[in-house]
């Protein structure tokens, strides 16, 4: 070919500015373009060659090479892929690339939202002018007797052809950075975020640096990325050890994930990878899931909530689906009846995994559920269908130290009209109430995680007939002992009585009081809390009112044990005018015992309590002094 300069036929000055503008917060992904061209040059080649009408030599390797040369400054990206005839370049670049690059603006120009275009960004070639003063390519074509192409441009609108010298077959593309883009140059730079794109990438990517360090040694060349991705690898033939490296290796966890499951299907629709259930150090841990969004092993992006439920996000993985139609819009993936279907599937597999796993290994399970409940709970508010999978295998895990499920928590209740199922908020400050419930041998769950408020509501909504009640609320009727209560008549007496007392000593008017026999003998009185109006303050805290408990009181009652002698005793004392003082001051005592088994006093409280018990010793021992 003769040289030939030309003018490219749209106003590419209008363009450029816009480009540069909107791609600054992306700056990278010229290099995701360019290495994807090279790789579908690549896979274009070996298609022609399937089909017997391009001829490969005999030790033929896909190839790219991402070469760095800092005196120039410049960065090359080289192919042996199907490369470029004149006529190609011509139509391919000036016209396609060139338009292509209009196309993509009139569609997205003033969009803010990044995050409207998936993965490609169908901006492609052009691209590489976003950092660069003067792109050339240069490419010979797989066509027998083509001849090698020069390519030049400066990015506006003129551009330059002429013959190459290039050799061999595949493209060049040599990018003279600008001043602001000399970042590209550095080589620990370039592995990151080829890594981060195509760390999968079927064909092998080498980086290299001109000119060569160590040169005249011998060198054995190692890729950057790794172009055999577990997921797939028919999962028959993968080891443990192979999955938790590739976890550590993924998502630079050093921690074990527990379990995994692995994806590898190609009907109805093709979709590879591997989900895994990481462990949690701490609850808020589960926010930090990832499950990384591949297309044909190149990386389009982490957490595409159109593609993956959400619950999913709270787990790491992996997932290839070459079905997915990544250039358009997230509105539209939403509708798409393919992505819909894709989520299904991972949430059947996810609840298949769990129900082998509890089925086969129930002790395991059981091990694993303080890590995966966040999920699981999560879930089934999430996904009805996931709920259905998963309702019977919720475990609980209970005040006895194991792990059962509801049914098996409400198995002692069968036949009862309304089910109540104890649990407990706080462990310690419910420790009274949960050596209550011990000594009395009955049981309770605990539910004292986040999330569990807004579990313990939606549990309610789905089961018939069964109650939440905390092991601090409305107990009395569990631990009742119904062979020890009064007659109507006094149990009513004994009440009035009492409430006067007690609201006397405790200097509150309002106080609720009731008057029960319990099991349990040791203790004299405790407090119960009305269930609701302490779910309402626990969501409250949820939503972020950690501030000002108070801002949602919550509804107390004093339940006085008749089955402790004290309790009689002291409404006796009451009666006798000479010893009122001190009826008062133990009724005060007994109020102050039972706050303090559920929760802190006030300091002011707390002072006073104090100078009581001081007192107490010292009318103790002065008793004792005198009868001595
Ligand atoms: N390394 C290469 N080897 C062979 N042909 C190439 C190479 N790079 C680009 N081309 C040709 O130039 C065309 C335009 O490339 P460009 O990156 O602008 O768009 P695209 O790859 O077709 O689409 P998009 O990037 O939007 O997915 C390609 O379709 C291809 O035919």
């Amino acid at each position: 070919m003769i040289q030939e300069k030309g003018s490219l036929s749209i106003h590419t000055e209008n363009i450029f500015p816009i480009i540069k503008k909107w791609l600054y917060s992306e700056k990278d992904i010229f290099i995701r373009e360019l290495i994807s061209n090279s790789a579908d040059a690549i896979s274009k080649l070996k298609k022609l060659a399937a089909m017997g009408e391009a001829r490969l030599e005999d030790d033929f390797r896909p190839r790219i090479e991402v070469i760095v040369d800092k005196e120039k400054q410049t960065l090359s990206i080289n192919d042996n892929g199907i490369g470029m005839t004149d006529e190609e370049v011509r139509k391919y670049i000036n016209q396609i690339a060139f338009s292509g690059a209009k196309d993509f603006i009139e569609k997205y120009h003033g969009k803010t939202d990044d995050q409207q275009i998936i993965g490609h960004f169908g901006l492609g070639f052009y691209s590489s002018f976003m950092v660069s003063e003067r792109v050339s390519i240069d490419t010979l074509s797989y066509r027998e007797g083509a001849e090698a192409v020069h390519w030049e441009s400066s990015g506006d609108t003129e551009y330059a052809m002429e013959p190459s010298d290039r050799r061999e077959r595949g493209t060049l593309v040599t990018l003279k950075l600008d001043k602001d883009s000399q970042e590209f140059l550095d080589t620990w730079k370039l592995r990151e975020i080829v890594k981060k794109y195509f760390e999968f990438l079927p064909y092998e990517i080498f980086l290299k640096e001109i000119p060569e360090k160590d040169q005249g040694k011998e060198k054995t060349e190692t890729p950057i990325n790794d172009t055999n991705p577990l997921w797939l690898k028919n999962p028959k033939d993968c080891t443990d050890e192979e999955y938790r490296k590739f976890y550590h290796q993924v998502f630079t966890d050093f921690n074990d994930p527990l379990f995994w499951i692995h994806i590898n299907m190609d009907y109805p629709f093709n979709m590879k990878g591997i989900i895994y259930f990481p462990r949690l150090r701490h609850e808020f841990d589960t926010v930090q899931g990832k499950i990384k969004l591949y297309y044909n092993q190149v990386f389009v992006a982490d957490n595409i909530k159109e593609v993956i439920p959400e619950f999913l996000l709270m787990l790491k993985g992996c997932l290839d689906c070459p079905d997915l139609p990544l250039n358009v819009s997230r509105s539209f993936l939403q509708n798409e009846g393919y992505v819909q279907k894709i989520s299904a599937h991972i949430t059947k597999k996810v609840a298949d995994k769990l129900q082998l796993l509890f089925k086969k290994d129930r002790e395991g399970y059981n091990k694993y559920w303080d890590d995966i409940h966040p999920f699981v709970k999560f879930g089934c508010m999430r996904e009805d269908k996931f709920y259905d999978r998963v309702s019977d295998i919720i475990v609980y895990k209970t005040i006895h130290d194991k792990y059962v499920t509801l049914d098996e928590y409400l198995e002692p209740q069968k036949g009862k009209e309304e089910k109540r199922v104890y649990y407990v908020s706080d462990t310690r400050q419910q420790a009274q109430y949960i050596k209550m419930f011990k000594d009395n041998n009955l049981d309770a769950v605990i539910l004292n995680s986040l999330i569990d408020p807004h579990f313990i509501g939606f549990m309610e909504s789905r089961l018939d007939k069964v109650k939440f009640v905390c092991i601090d609320a409305d107990i009395a009727g569990a631990i009742r002992d119904e062979g020890r209560e009064p007659e109507e008549k006094e149990k009513k007496d004994l009440l009035e009585k009492a409430e006067k007392l007690f609201r006397e000593a405790a200097s509150r008017d309002n106080l609720k009081v009731s008057v029960e026999s319990l099991k349990n003998e040791t203790m004299p009185a405790i407090i119960l809390l009305d269930e609701q109006s302490r779910r309402f303050r626990e969501m409250s805290k949820t939503f972020g009112n950690t501030i000002n408990p108070d801002l949602f009181p919550v509804e107390e009652t004093l339940v006085l044990n008749l089955s402790n002698p004290l309790i009689r005793d002291i409404i006796r004392l009451y009666e006798d005018q000479d010893k009122k003082s001190d009826a008062l001051f133990a009724a005060g005592y007994v109020y102050d015992l039972a706050v303090l088994n559920h929760k802190q006093l006030d300091p002011e409280r707390m002072a006073k309590f104090i100078e009581k018990s001081n007192e107490l010793l010292r009318r103790m021992t002065k008793t004792e002094a005198q009868s001595a």
